[in-house]
């Protein structure tokens, strides 16, 4: 039983060889895997599951052939794709989840997350989040015409100065008793999320006499990062782009 989780790969189609990695990747060794998890930040941006161009219908369609292969494919929202919403999941068979979920993986309680919700410090971004994460606003900005929201988009893209070049992204890290909080909740010893682009393996303690795993996935900016999951082992391996 292999079960794959990406996260971060911020496809935009200014880098068009993370694109190509990412759809060589659901082509061939995603298709052997039983599943696969992405853990947010899958888009640079997302402005609404109607927004049909070349990268995002490119995108749809390979992860629609992964899942009609049989790989069973999961979505955690992040930040960049917080719009992502029940259209997208139909026309990819993929299986949007919620902001944590509590997954068993050979015995093994497991929580997942994007990881921008444990990044309690940084109160401008959880602000932006609660603001952006209403349903109704979220309506309302989704029957915006398609060119006032990518306008609105490219402000708050540019204002967030997030830009396209990761060594630019000042994000504040995880805060320790707000991952601790969560993995008690939810019964897990193991917690896998991205966002903070630190791809690493932390010990966490959970309790006096007890220790945990906080397992961090890498961006895709100068290569892929895939936590492969395999017969209760796990490896966070890298992929090389392929074209230089
Ligand atoms: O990214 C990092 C580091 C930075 C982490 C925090 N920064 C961050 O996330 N920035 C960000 C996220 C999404 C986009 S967006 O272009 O996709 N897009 C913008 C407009 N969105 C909107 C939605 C709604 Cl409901 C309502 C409005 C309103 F009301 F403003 F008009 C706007 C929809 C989404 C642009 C920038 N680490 O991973």
């Amino acid at each position: 039983m292999t079960t794959l989780f990406i996260s971060d790969l911020h496809l935009d189609d200014r880098r068009p060889q993370i694109t190509e990695l990412f759809l060589h990747f659901l082509a061939t060794e995603a298709r052997q895997a039983d599943a696969l998890y992405i853990l947010g930040d899958l888009f640079e941006f997302w402005s609404g599951d109607d927004i049909s161009n070349p990268l995002n219908d490119s995108v749809q369609d390979g992860l629609k052939a992964l899942t009609a292969s049989g790989v069973k494919c999961f979505l955690v929202k992040g930040n960049r794709d917080f719009l992502v919403s029940k259209r997208f999941a139909k026309r990819t068979g993929m299986t949007i989840l919620g902001d944590y979920t509590a997954i068993n993986l050979d015995g093994q309680n497991v929580l997942i997350a994007h990881g921008d919700t444990f990044c309690t410090l940084d109160e401008k971004y959880q602000a932006f989040r609660t603001a952006v994460n209403i349903p109704w606003r979220q309506k309302l900005f989704t029957a915006l015409p398609i060119f006032v929201r990518e306008a609105i988009a490219d402000k708050i893209r540019g204002k967030s100065k997030a830009g396209n070049q990761q060594k630019s992204m000042n994000i504040m890290d995880v805060t320790e008793s707000e991952v601790i909080n969560k993995m008690l909740e939810f019964k897990c010893d193991t917690l896998i999320h991205g966002h903070t682009h630190k791809p690493n393996i932390h010990d966490v303690a959970l309790s006096a006499n007890k220790q945990g795993k906080r397992i961090v996935l890498g961006d895709w900016f100068d290569q892929g990062s895939v936590l492969v999951w395999n017969e209760g082992k796990y490896d966070l391996q890298q992929r090389a782009f392929l074209t230089k």
